[in-house]
């Protein structure tokens, strides 16, 4: 497998405050890699440091090769990387079917049937507003128009947030499908531990904006005393979180 995203010595902010002090790590082709850590250590602003969404100070993001560090976050998106914010970006006044046509930019309307392969329910309300649907539906709007884009590296910031865990299981078979059938490389920001791990081949443990551990996720598993750790006990597996 070929490298896509890879951040090296990646140090960035907010203004005065400097949350990211040195991240460093790489993701190949297809990959699932989850992206894990107490609150406030970082992880959003990874992710949004990726697309070029906070004050960059120094390091590289390379994609496929080439320091994207700088450019814009349009340009980002254009070469192939997705992000699904936190915050469900949908367009409230339309309905899932003109905020998916939104997604389009210039590529065919036909691409929206795929989108709704994905998610069926999304089809069936196809002609509700954006108000109208659950927090579960509106993340699935959101990852249906990121796709749109055609995105290699989907970039996930707590998908599951605030979801009945039937509406979890659903999302995560349809990140499982876009791995599995479609060779989206995916990299998973989830305060549910054992989700994250479940999906994900290789785990990274974040702690005071840098990466502390980088392994196997069946390692995590079986060793629980890590994630204990650098992350809190309520994570380990067999309990609740
Ligand atoms: N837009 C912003 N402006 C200023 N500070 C911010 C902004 N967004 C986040 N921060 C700060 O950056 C730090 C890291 O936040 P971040 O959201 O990346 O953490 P996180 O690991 O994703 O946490 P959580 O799991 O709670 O979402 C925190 O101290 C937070 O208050």
């Amino acid at each position: 497998m070929s490298q896509l995203l890879a951040l090296e010595g990646l140090e960035a902010g907010y203004g005065p405050l400097t949350v990211l002090h040195g991240v460093s790590f790489g993701i190949a082709e297809g990959e699932r890699v989850c992206l894990i850590g107490r609150n406030g250590v970082g992880k959003s602003t990874t992710l949004k440091t990726i697309m070029g969404l906070t004050d960059y100070r120094r390091g590289s993001v390379a994609w496929k090769g080439t320091d994207v560090a700088r450019r814009s976050t349009v340009d980002r998106a254009r070469m192939g990387i997705g992000y699904v914010p936190q915050t469900r970006d949908v367009f409230p006044s339309l309905t899932v079917e003109e905020n998916l046509i939104a997604g389009l930019r210039n590529r065919p309307a036909s691409e929206i049937q795929h989108a709704y392969q994905l998610f069926p329910r999304l089809q069936e309300r196809r002609n509700n507003p954006g108000t109208a649907l659950s927090g579960g539906e509106q993340q699935m709007l959101s990852v249906a128009r990121t796709l749109l884009g055609n995105p290699q590296l989907l970039l996930l910031d707590e998908p599951l947030e605030g979801l009945a865990p039937i509406i979890c299981e659903e999302l995560m078979h349809a990140f499982d499908q876009l791995s599995q059938q479609h060779g989206v490389a995916i990299l998973l920001v989830e305060q549910k531990v054992q989700e994250a791990l479940k999906f994900a081949q290789r785990a990274l443990i974040l702690d005071h904006g840098a990466v502390v551990h980088e392994g196997p996720t069946a390692e995590l598993i079986e060793d629980p005393s890590v994630l204990d750790r650098h992350i809190s006990v309520a994570a380990v597996p067999g309990q609740t979180h």
